[in-house]
């Protein structure tokens, strides 16, 4: 989908910095902010781990599912949970209304970025550890995406200029 009305969507890992490059992409482009981590929370009247603690793996995930699925904006930042792409329907939904960008981080960067990994909510179906999951997980993300950027060594900054350039080079190739 076109970048230029759509919402513009974050996805990666946990640790990667969805959640700050989007407030900071929301701030840059005057559009609205939602983390869907934090309707998951309300959803769920608690934390993303109290969630899990107290509901378990399926209905956490069938949660994350269903505030996927309500998603019906348009033209807002939208940083998204790590595990988001286990949801096929929920990606199939983000897909249709936004414009996906992969913030694409070295593992050994998330391990320093991500130290409280078993108090963090961190879904992992298949029970594995931290490096694993990310093995698991990078080509759900690199089929998913629009954009990646190898964000390693990027401030949020810098990340939030890509993002933006490319939405006015976008901009400039649409018709009147
Ligand atoms: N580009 C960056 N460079 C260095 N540290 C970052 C960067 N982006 C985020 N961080 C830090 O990494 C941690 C996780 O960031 P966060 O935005 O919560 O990631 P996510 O939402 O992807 O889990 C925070 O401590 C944040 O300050
Ligand atoms: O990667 C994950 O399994 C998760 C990441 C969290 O969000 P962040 O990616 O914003 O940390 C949150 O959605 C939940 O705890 C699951
Ligand atoms: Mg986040």
């Amino acid at each position: 989908m076109s970048c230029i009305h759509s919402n513009i969507i974050l996805i990666g890992m946990a640790g990667a910095g969805k959640s700050t490059v989007g407030r900071l992409l929301a701030d840059r482009t005057g559009r609205p902010y939602i983390d869907t981590d934090d309707l998951i929370s309300a959803a769920g009247n608690g934390t993303l781990q109290d969630i899990l603690d107290r509901d378990g793996l399926a209905s956490f995930q069938a949660l994350e599912e269903r505030v996927l699925l309500n998603l019906s904006c348009l033209n807002h930042v939208i940083a998204t949970g790590g595990s988001v792409i286990y949801s096929r329907k929920g990606m199939a939904h983000l897909k249709k209304i936004g414009w996906i960008v992969f913030l694409d981080v070295d593992l050994d960067e998330l391990e320093k970025r991500v130290r409280n990994q078993h108090s963090r909510g961190l879904i992992n179906p298949s029970g594995i550890g931290f490096d694993a999951l990310y093995r698991e997980r990078l080509p759900l993300y690199n089929t998913y995406c629009d954009l990646r950027i190898r964000a390693t060594d990027l401030s949020p900054e810098e990340i939030c200029e890509i993002i933006v350039d490319r939405l006015e080079r976008q901009a400039d190739k649409s018709p009147e």
